[in-house]
């Protein structure tokens, strides 16, 4: 069975409420269909009751799911008022506040934020800072957690990689330029969603650069290297080492030539990027030239599940997020 079967099955057997913002999104709405058919989740598609009709050009049956106007509904005010007491000291009035949750996204964040729903999915047109920006305001990060940041569960065909083909890469999507504190949070919580989210059982964390053990000197070097001291700092007991190249992340001759008695080296299931350019370009590569499906990004950090999408998602993408999405909500 492949990881995404196994999730799609623990999350049928959780039965969470997961709201779509971009009800009026035709492979969104695909998506709705399939999840309600399939018994993954609730969903609740927001919009416009007659927008949503008309973007169902594949006439598919939504009577599973739920469907909520912001605009007209009953909790409008409740959530507005919410809003501006959260915000107000952010200089919003109380009709910036009403106007604000009529938007899909801020009522969908508002509706995790009253326990309404359990978790959002968006981002198949939205922007990924116009996806997060609402659950950022609103939802905010776990205590303990210093920075939200993403991972892609990837999913090769050739096993070979990773844990049978899944590995973790981290942060593609949010943080573009980490400090080397933030790097190291980023790796901290990579291993903890590759374990609990990926099925890994023993994340080997490699921290990525140009350079392997100081084969190049810059401060782009320096800063994965100062990472790479407070990730272990942090988290003794993880396996992490860097900086690391990609080749000797995962090849072992290369990694035992390059960074010889390492344990990640070689072997490594976790990547962390040195940065977003890096993150993003890797994974798209890996997705698109490698043939590996690439389900995120998924949030780490948020005190809410809250996940984005790439522009370029299929409806199987959305389907398997949503997925992702309801068994991340039963851990909280
Ligand atoms: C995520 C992102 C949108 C946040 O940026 P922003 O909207 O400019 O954020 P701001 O700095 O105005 O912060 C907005 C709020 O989010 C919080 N925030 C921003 N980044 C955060 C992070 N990484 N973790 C936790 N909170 C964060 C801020 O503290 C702020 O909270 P407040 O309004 O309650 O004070 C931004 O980091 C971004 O654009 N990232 C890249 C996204 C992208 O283009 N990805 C590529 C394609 S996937
Ligand atoms: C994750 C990502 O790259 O999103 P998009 O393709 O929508 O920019």
């Amino acid at each position: 069975m492949s990881l995404m079967d196994k999730i799609k099955e623990k999350a049928k057997s959780v039965q969470k409420n997961i709201v779509l913002p971009e009800g009026s999104e035709p492979r969104t709405i695909e998506a709705a269909a399939k999840i309600a058919e399939q018994g993954i989740a609730h969903v609740i598609l927001l919009g416009d009751e007659k927008e949503i009709e008309a973007a169902n050009t594949k006439k598919v049956d939504l009577s599973g799911a739920t469907i909520i106007n912001p605009a007209t509904s009953p909790k409008l005010d409740e959530y507005a008022n919410m809003f501006y007491e959260m915000r107000k000291s952010k200089g919003i009035t109380p009709e910036q506040a009403k106007e604000t949750c009529k938007d899909t996204l801020y009522y969908a964040v508002m509706m995790i934020k009253n326990n309404d729903a359990d978790g959002m999915v968006s981002g198949a047109i939205h922007s990924t800072g116009d996806t997060l920006r609402p659950a950022l305001q609103v939802i905010k990060t776990k205590p303990g957690v210093p920075i939200v940041s993403s991972c892609f569960i990837m999913e090769h065909p050739d096993t070979k990689w990773g844990q049978d083909g899944v590995m973790v890469f981290a942060d593609c999507a949010v943080n573009i330029d980490p400090t080397a504190e933030e790097l190291a949070a980023i790796a901290i919580a990579s291993a903890d969603s590759a374990k609990a989210l990926a099925g890994i059982d023993d994340p080997k964390i490699a921290m990525l650069s140009f350079s392997t053990k100081n084969s190049a000197k810059h401060e782009k070097v320096d800063k994965v290297v100062e990472a790479t001291r407070l990730a272990k700092e942090m988290a003794p007991e993880l396996n992490i080492d860097g900086e690391l190249q990609a080749d000797a992340a995962l090849i072992e001759a290369v990694g035992q030539l390059k960074s010889p008695g390492s344990k990640v080296a070689g072997h490594a299931n976790v990547l962390i990027f040195p940065d977003i350019q890096a993150g993003n370009i890797g994974y798209k590569l890996v997705q698109r030239l490698g043939g590996a499906d690439a389900i995120g990004p998924v949030c780490q950090g948020l005190a809410r599940p809250v996940n984005d999408l790439s522009r370029g998602c299929s409806v199987e993408d959305i389907v398997s997020v949503v997925a992702m999405t309801a068994v991340q909500a039963q851990s909280f």
